[in-house]
């Protein structure tokens, strides 16, 4: 995971769209991979009113009294559960944010939460993880072939093993309360992602921010149904650095509440990653060894 901690200028410069419904969206992603290690998509096949559902139902568990939340405080060495967002143990100040993880089936600890109530909880969660890990796949494979990759041949741990998948996705929900003095706190510090790709959906409220070109902060706009596609640091190893990780953060402001949902995808623990056979050759030898 890398960070940096200074703030620079920022500059109103578009983060690509990109229709991954149409053929010229290979060349696209593969120069958005490379120049930005970020785009956004649109005709992904996410239904629009999953979106407010989805927002419904992290307001309701943020807005939760905080003993309640602390029912299911996510244990030190723990995936799931409420608490801060992962990287904060990176950073030597409080992030003005609260985050809530989410690993396959939400049932356990959203009974915790609720009672009674939980089952509409979980029903959208549990919509939400399985679209948006439909579309990873679906966004996974053009990134590959727009190197001229396939899964099959050259990324075998997509494949089932034994009727298994060789990944594992992780849901986070993140919440960003108003804040009395935004220039003075950060709701999520600089950071790469440590997945392969993160699916964001931002929320309605400009606050996320990518790094372009190592020197300057770019915001990205929100758009009705657009979702965010960041690259993680496994993404940048496996394409032997052709495709980049991207540096991105998240800004607060004084008037509004944003909520908003990261989907992380990589391979299970026990998978090596290492730089793509046919992406290494005597003019690009790895940049990266084993990580395992
Ligand atoms: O809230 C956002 O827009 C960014 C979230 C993020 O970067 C993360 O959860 O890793
Ligand atoms: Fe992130």
């Amino acid at each position: 995971m890398i960070h940096v901690t200074s703030r620079s200028t920022m500059t109103n410069h578009l983060l690509p769209i990109i229709d991954i419904g149409k053929p010229g969206a290979y060349d696209l992603v593969r120069h958005a991979c490379e120049k930005w290690g970020a785009f956004q998509v649109i005709n992904h096949g996410v239904p629009l009113n999953l979106f407010s559902e989805t927002e419904l139902q992290a307001r309701r568990l943020f807005s939760l009294p905080m003993e309640q939340k602390h029912l299911v405080a996510r244990p030190p060495s723990g995936i799931v559960g409420y608490g801060s967002h992962r990287i904060a143990s990176f950073f030597p100040k409080l992030m003005w944010s609260e985050g809530y993880r989410m690993m396959g089936s939400p049932v356990e600890n959203a009974r915790k939460l609720w009672l009674q109530d939980h089952a509409k909880f979980c029903e959208v969660m549990e919509q939400w993880q399985a679209k948006i890990k439909i579309l990873i796949e679906k966004i996974v494979s053009i990134m590959l072939g727009s190197l001229g990759l396939t899964h099959e041949e050259d990324m075998q741990w997509f494949e089932l093993k034994n009727g298994c998948d060789r990944v594992q996705c992780v849901l986070q929900l993140n919440s960003y309360p108003m804040c009395p003095d935004p220039d003075r706190a950060m709701g999520l510090a600089p950071h790469t992602d440590s997945s392969l790709i993160t699916l964001l959906y931002q929320g309605n409220i400009n606050d996320l921010q990518v790094y372009k070109d190592g020197e300057r902060w770019v915001a990205i706009e929100p758009i009705e149904g657009v979702l965010v596609v960041n690259l993680g640091d496994l993404m940048q190893i496996v394409s032997n650095g052709r495709f980049k990780t991207v540096l991105h953060r998240a800004v607060v402001n004084k008037t509004q509440h944003r909520v908003s949902t990261a989907f992380f995808y990589m391979p299970l623990w026990d998978v090596k990653v290492l730089p793509l056979r046919k992406l290494v050759d005597s003019d690009h030898p790895p940049l990266y060894q084993s990580l395992i």
